[in-house]
């Protein structure tokens, strides 16, 4: 059995890794912290682990992760790379949910995220676990930086075209929307019921952290130049992401051509599902599900495809994410675990 760790324990991201680690065949929970909640048994707050979860919630000082195999970060950006240095130093694997160990421009980090970086020295070695396109690094990795929501979207998306040269590099444009749950538990004004629901909004459009995460990785993936216009938006619903992708085409090609390049690229990834060419994908199709489902579009049949893309955030786009890395970095099979159907209706 794998022991488990999880730090934030009581987040979105936290009881989402529980929710799915509780059930797991491999996995043993051993420690679940929460600053707030120390001494709290974790069914208490979350009846749907009740008969699942015998644990409390244990203060983050009061916990020696050191026992664990692996620990989950499910935590805001900042407290992963205060303890993964100890931890690694302890031969304990770790998975950030979070921003930390995304970027491997120290300053690019700084510049974003407004913290100083105090473990610049594993920006390199940590894997980026994004498993569809980087499958061998994660499965030998110590350390894994699980990928932003909407980058992840972003990526399985745009690669297939950017790896096979067919368009644009220099004019990606992405607009994307999310649930409101994609900001986290704490408190914050904009998602609160009486502000979210019945109203929909963009948000960062001069700029939003998830842009130098996705050019960064896209170069790495491809090693083109890449240029991206992202606007998220947030929209009156719990979970949920739907991103829009628009590339331009710089090669003739046919839709079925299309549509094979994509069946190709992910013909061995269970967890990315490409459905006909001229779908329409719904969110709700992926809801509690770790599967990403796209459709390719070319308006017209003009020089544009337009990838729509379907995740759940809090799933594909966090925590079955970061399981799926899991199962890779211990020599499992990378679905298990992961085998839910999304929700209907
Ligand atoms: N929500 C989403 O869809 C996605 C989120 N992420 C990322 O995952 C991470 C977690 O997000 P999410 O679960 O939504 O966030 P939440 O705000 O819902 O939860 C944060 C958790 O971290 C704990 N925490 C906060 N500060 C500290 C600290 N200084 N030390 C230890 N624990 C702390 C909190 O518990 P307590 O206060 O009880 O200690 C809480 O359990 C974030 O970095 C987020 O950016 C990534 C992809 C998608
Ligand atoms: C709706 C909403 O607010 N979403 C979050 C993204 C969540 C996520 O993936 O963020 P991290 O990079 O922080 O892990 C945002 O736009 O900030």
């Amino acid at each position: 059995m794998i022991k488990v760790g999880i730090v934030g324990g009581t987040g979105y991201t936290g009881v989402e890794l529980l929710r799915l680690l509780s059930v797991h065949p491999d996995v043993e929970l051993t420690a679940i912290t929460s600053r707030k909640e120390d001494g709290l048994p974790v069914a208490d707050m979350f009846p749907s682990l009740r008969g699942k979860v015998d644990l409390a919630f244990s203060a983050p000082d009061k916990v020696d992760l050191t026992k664990c195999d692996v620990v989950f970060f499910a935590t805001p950006h900042g407290v992963a790379m205060a303890q993964a240095p100890a931890l690694l130093a302890a031969g304990v694997k770790v998975i950030d949910l979070a921003a930390d160990f995304r970027l491997k421009n120290q300053e690019t980090f700084e510049q974003w995220y407004k913290i100083p970086h105090t473990c610049p020295e594993l920006l390199e070695e940590a894997v980026y676990g994004l498993p569809e396109l980087n499958r061998e690094a994660v499965k030998n990795a110590r350390l894994i930086a699980n990928p932003g929501c909407y980058p992840t979207t972003m990526q399985l998306g745009f690669v297939p075209l950017l790896k096979a040269n067919l368009i644009d590099a220099s004019a990606l444009i992405a607009d994307a929307k999310s649930g409101v749950s994609g900001a986290g538990r704490k408190a914050e004004i904009a998602t609160l019921f009486s502000e979210s629901s019945d109203n929909f909004k963009a948000y960062g459009v001069s700029g939003h952290r998830h842009t130098p995460e996705t050019v960064a990785q896209l170069q790495r993936f491809t090693g083109l130049p890449v240029n991206l216009i992202f606007t998220p938006h947030l929209v009156p619903m719990i979970r949920g992401m739907h991103s829009t992708l628009y590339a331009r085409l710089t090669t003739e090609i046919s839709n079925e051509a299309l549509q094979e390049l994509f069946e190709t690229t992910y013909k061995d990834a269970a967890f990315v599902d490409v459905m006909p060419f001229g779908s329409h994908p719904e969110t709700r199709s992926t809801r509690g599900s770790n599967m990403l489902r796209l459709a390719l579009h070319r308006p017209n049949n003009g020089n544009t495809v337009v990838i729509l893309v379907v995740q759940d955030n809090l799933v594909k786009g966090a925590s079955g994410q970061a399981v799926q890395c899991m199962n890779l970095m211990f020599g499992l099979e990378e679905t298990l675990g992961l085998q839910q159907v999304a929700l209907l209706p």
